[in-house]
């Protein structure tokens, strides 16, 4: 058999980790070592059908009772002569005991399942000196970015893809055909150069997250310290007035939701650019700029934090009455007013505007708890394109446009009234309007026919200037991606 060529596995067990022992002249896959990631890698390729022999240094006391019964445990010799993959489930620097193994192993390809220990190393990856001990055989970096239990419980959708890289092509693709019978995607990661970045990927905690989440602390810390300045340290320093108590739940109330609209309207900030960008251009054909290009992707994540800070804000909402400080400050009101001798102290405009504020507030707060239920892939996959994109798209905007009226209700006429900009500093909301409202203008724009129009045949694939051309999907670059991100009638999907 040509060096690095698996032999088609044959189902032996049927999908049972538990069937008899397999039949021994069918080539097996080798596992070196009998730990966590052998126990459930050797549990995932019986279940999937291939023969299994792990090695280990003391094939007695190696755990055989944790394995399933049809993997045969044996020295890491008889292992290595055979299998011609194996799997090397040992750590890094148990990685010269296997040196002995070098003759056994030429030829052979050596599946690098290793994690980094630490980011930013100046050695070479573990692959590459896994390599380096083993010239003779074709060393592959697979599979370290699924974890043990993720191979026991078998591949579900997030933790299905498998990145793969290896200087020899032939290797890879061996491994690549394995890890697909074992039902997880393979994506080629190049050459074994790439090995670190691969290693590394386990490491990097929810890189996804870090800029949306470090945008909602940004736009908190600046909200927040905005309310304190204005609602709490300036009274105390023009009036001598001690409102400290409202750091803890009033101030951060005031801070959360100016985070939750700003954060909802950056997610559809970039869909409006991306639009603007492909009418100005006339092609849909042409690369998006990085910036907007990461933006796009991470519409998703900016969605779920805003949902999450608007939650928050109802529940902080709800326990305002609760505290000792409004029960004071009522009573207080209440004594005034007898001392006043007012008997009835209804404003009719106050309850339209608190009745309209609230309804706002609640439904804006439903339907982005609609779109958050839907973003999870489980839900999303159970939709079709089309009820996925009007509940992304066109529901995303309603809860842009819901909450934004919210807080439109909530400031009410108070924007226009002196009394409110003390020391020239306007009320919070009033710094919190323009992102949304600019966000949903330019929708609006979007919708008039002259630009509708040309999008819609933009999204088509027509180009200006020229005839509608036909353009292999390998070519369009980037380009494409409002295709991904809209419903084609140029409405960003939300949370996507
Ligand atoms: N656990 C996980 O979820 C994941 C693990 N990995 C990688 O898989 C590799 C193994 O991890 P894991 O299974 O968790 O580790 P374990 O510690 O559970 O197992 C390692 C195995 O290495 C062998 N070993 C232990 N000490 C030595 C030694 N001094 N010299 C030679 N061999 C030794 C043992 O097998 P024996 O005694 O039978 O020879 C042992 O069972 C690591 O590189 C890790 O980064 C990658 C992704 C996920
Ligand atoms: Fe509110």
């Amino acid at each position: 058999m040509p060096k690095g060529e698996m032999k088609k596995p044959l189902l032996l067990c049927s999908g049972d980790p538990e069937s008899p022992l397999p039949d021994p002249g069918v080539p097996a896959v080798g596992i070196l070592g009998t730990g966590d990631f052998s126990r459930s890698l050797a549990a995932r390729l019986v279940a999937s059908g291939h023969r299994v022999v792990v090695g280990s240094r003391n094939p007695r006391r190696g755990g055989r009772g944790l394995f399933p019964a049809a993997v045969e445990v044996t020295s890491q010799q008889e292992a290595a002569a055979h299998a011609d993959v194996l799997f090397v489930a040992l750590f890094p620097e148990h990685y010269s005991t296997l040196a002995g193994l070098r003759g056994a192993l030429a030829g052979k390809v050596l599946v690098d399942v290793s994690n980094a220990a630490e980011l930013g190393r100046g050695r070479p990856s573990n692959a590459e000196q896994l390599a380096d001990l083993f010239p003779e055989s074709d060393v592959v970096k697979a599979f370290n970015v699924i974890s043990a239990w993720a191979l026991l419980a078998g591949p579900r959708d997030g933790s299905r893809q498998v990145l793969i890289c290896s200087n020899s092509g032939r290797a890879k693709n061996v491994i690549m055909e394995l890890s697909r019978s074992m039902g997880f995607v393979p994506m080629d990661a190049g050459r074994l150069s790439s090995a670190r970045d691969v290693e590394d990927a386990p490491l990097r905690l929810f890189p996804s997250w870090r800029g949306p989440v470090l945008c909602a602390l940004g736009l908190f810390l600046f909200f927040y310290t905005y309310n304190f300045v204005r609602g709490v340290l300036l009274p105390y320093l023009v009036k001598g007035q001690n409102l400290f108590y409202r750091l803890p739940v009033e101030t951060v109330n005031s801070a959360l939701p100016a985070v939750a609209l700003e954060m909802l309207a950056l997610v559809y900030l970039p869909g409006l650019l991306a639009a603007l960008l492909q009418l100005r251009r006339g092609t849909k054909y042409q690369r998006f700029p990085d910036w907007l290009d990461r933006w796009l992707c991470q519409r998703k994540q900016l969605g779920l934090v805003s949902f999450f800070c608007a939650a928050l804000h109802a529940v902080y909402s709800l326990c305002l009455p609760m505290r000792r400080s409004a029960r004071y400050r009522l009573l207080n009101a209440a004594y005034k007013q007898v001392q006043d001798k007012v008997e009835n102290s209804w404003v009719e405009e106050e309850v339209w505007r608190m009745e309209l504020y609230l309804s706002f507030g609640i439904l804006a707060l439903g339907v982005m708890a609609l779109l958050a239920i839907t973003s999870l892939p489980s839900v999303g996959n159970a939709l079709t394109w089309r009820e996925f994109t009007f509940i992304q798209s066109r529901l995303g905007y309603v809860a842009l446009t819901i909450a934004t009226l919210h807080v439109l209700t909530f400031g009410w006429n108070r924007a226009f009234d002196r009394a409110q900009y003390a020391l020239y500093l306007p009320p919070s909301f009033v710094l919190e309007l323009p992102l949304p409202c600019t966000v949903l203008l330019g929708r609006l724009g979007l919708t008039l026919p002259c630009a509708a129009r040309r999008l819609a045949r933009i999204r088509r694939g027509w180009e200006s200037g020229r005839h509608l051309r036909f353009q292999p999907p390998s070519e369009a670059g980037n380009g494409d991606a409002p295709e991904d991100v809209s419903d084609g009638g140029g409405n960003p999907a939300m949370f996507v």
